[in-house]
């Protein structure tokens, strides 16, 4: 069989320092944030994902970036004694996870390395990182599923599950998702073919959504999910926020509690509260607790929590995050708050607030390191202190980082900080 040409570049390919599609034999020091194998050829960086450090590859650039190439994992050489098979079939081509082939163990060390090298990149403070706790649970962890579809053609509905891997499009049919709740496995089957029979419901692409609630698998949004997290009760809306991995919650949430009390504060505000999951497991070390949440429905549902679990010294007020400061009417020198923001991070104006109240301690909670690193700095400029810093392994077999840092206040800022 004669080989197949070597495709033409794309007409926007940078061809400086490697050519379109050149092989490379690589030496893997690194694995990003991003989950990237990191290589140097004469100082000049390769990303290659799925290529983990300690290997020999053949990798193929696709494409130059100013200071660092993109190529294709070709075919691994010598294998670092941490590669394993993958679980999934899947593993590679979904989107989902990235991590299928390296071992429990060094995912967790590589998290901890990659906290602690966005600390000093991109927080600008070098600070030891704990070891990351592990997920006890480290496949079907999941409690919520949301696969997508296109929209129908020519009455069909094509691929069902996830985007693929390196793609913002295309969607890669799923039938079993290995780190999915196994209740939700059996379930998938079911939803999928429901959807197949009766693509006239859809007129365009969906999202459907699959939420375990103790033995159940709730598919509406509006319908009540339940989880009890330390012997407390919460019942969500199966489509507002709630954290997606029950099984690591129990420690999580001691963490966050005894880090917000380790202070001495005898008030906690919990700011971004959802359904009030720290309020009310951490409400056992404080005289009073206050929390703080947009959606009206989590908001509802946090204080509804409080009174089914007989925690009267906790309330909740719906709105955005930096209007829990103007009512608070006890000291900030007793006061501590979490914050555990969505994804794009604290905003200016709840960091202004927060700021200008001043709280003993803060314990920020973080599924997104490069907005809680840029967040960080501002903190240190505002007279807190990092304490400590302590991932959690909310996702185990993906890239994604779940981090605790805790903050204490120890010194008043002179100069404006921003
Ligand atoms: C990462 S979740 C955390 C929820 C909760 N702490 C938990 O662990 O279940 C972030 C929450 O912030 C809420 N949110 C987003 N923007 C907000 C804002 N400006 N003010 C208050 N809450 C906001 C979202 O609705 C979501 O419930």
């Amino acid at each position: 069989m004669s080989e197949s040409p070597t495709p033409s570049a794309p007409k926007k390919f940078n061809p400086v320092p490697f050519a379109y599609h050149e092989e490379l034999t690589l030496d893997i020091e690194k694995l990003t944030n991003l989950a990237q194998g990191i290589a140097r050829v004469n100082g000049w960086v390769v990303m290659v994902p799925f290529a983990l450090p300690g290997e020999r590859v053949l990798a193929r650039i696709y494409r130059n970036h100013k200071n660092y190439s993109d190529a294709d994992l070709i075919r691994v050489i010598n294998p670092s004694p941490d590669r394993i098979d993958p679980r999934c079939p899947l593993f590679g081509t979904c989107g989902g996870c990235q991590y299928q082939n390296l071992h429990y163990d060094t995912q967790l060390t590589w998290k901890q390395q990659q906290v602690a090298e966005l600390l000093k990149h991109m927080g600008g403070i070098e600070h030891p990182v704990e070891p990351v706790i592990p997920s006890p649970t480290q496949f079907n962890y999941r409690s919520k599923i949301t696969p997508h579809f296109q929209q129908p053609r020519n009455g069909q509905i094509a691929e069902i599950g996830f985007l693929a891997n390196a793609s913002r499009h295309r969607i890669i049919d799923v039938p079993h998702c290995d780190i999915a709740m196994t209740q939700i496995n059996e379930k998938l089957p079911v939803i999928r073919a429901d959807v197949r029979a009766n693509p006239q419901r859809y007129k365009r692409a969906a999202t459907l959504l699959m939420r375990a609630s103790q033995e159940h698998v709730l598919t509406e949004s509006g319908h009540i999910a339940v989880e009890i997290v330390n012997g407390i009760r919460f019942e969500f809306k199966a489509g507002d926020f709630f954290q997606n991995n029950p099984y690591i919650l129990p420690a999580f949430v001691d963490h966050v509690g005894r880090e917000a009390a380790a202070s001495g504060a005898t008030h906690l505000l919990d700011t971004y509260c959802g359904s009030g999951l720290f309020a009310l497991t951490c409400a056992k070390h404080f005289q009073s607790v206050t929390g703080i949440e947009i959606s009206e429905s989590a908001a509802a549902r946090a204080a509804h929590n409080a009174q089914i679990n007989q925690i009267t010294h906790a309330t909740f007020q719906a709105g955005s995050a930096e209007h829990i400061f103007k009512d608070i009417t006890h000291p900030a020198s007793d006061t501590a708050v979490i914050v555990d923001p969505p994804r794009a991070g604290c905003g200016d104006a709840f960091l202004d607030q927060l700021f200008a109240f001043g709280p003993r301690s803060v314990v920020y909670v973080s599924c997104n390191p490069a907005t809680q690193m840029r967040d960080l700095t501002k903190f240190l400029q505002s007279g807190y202190t990092l304490e400590k810093v302590q991932p959690f392994d909310l996702f185990p077999q993906t890239r994604h980082l779940e981090c605790v840092m805790t903050l204490v206040k120890t010194s008043t800022p002179t100069t404006a900080t921003r």
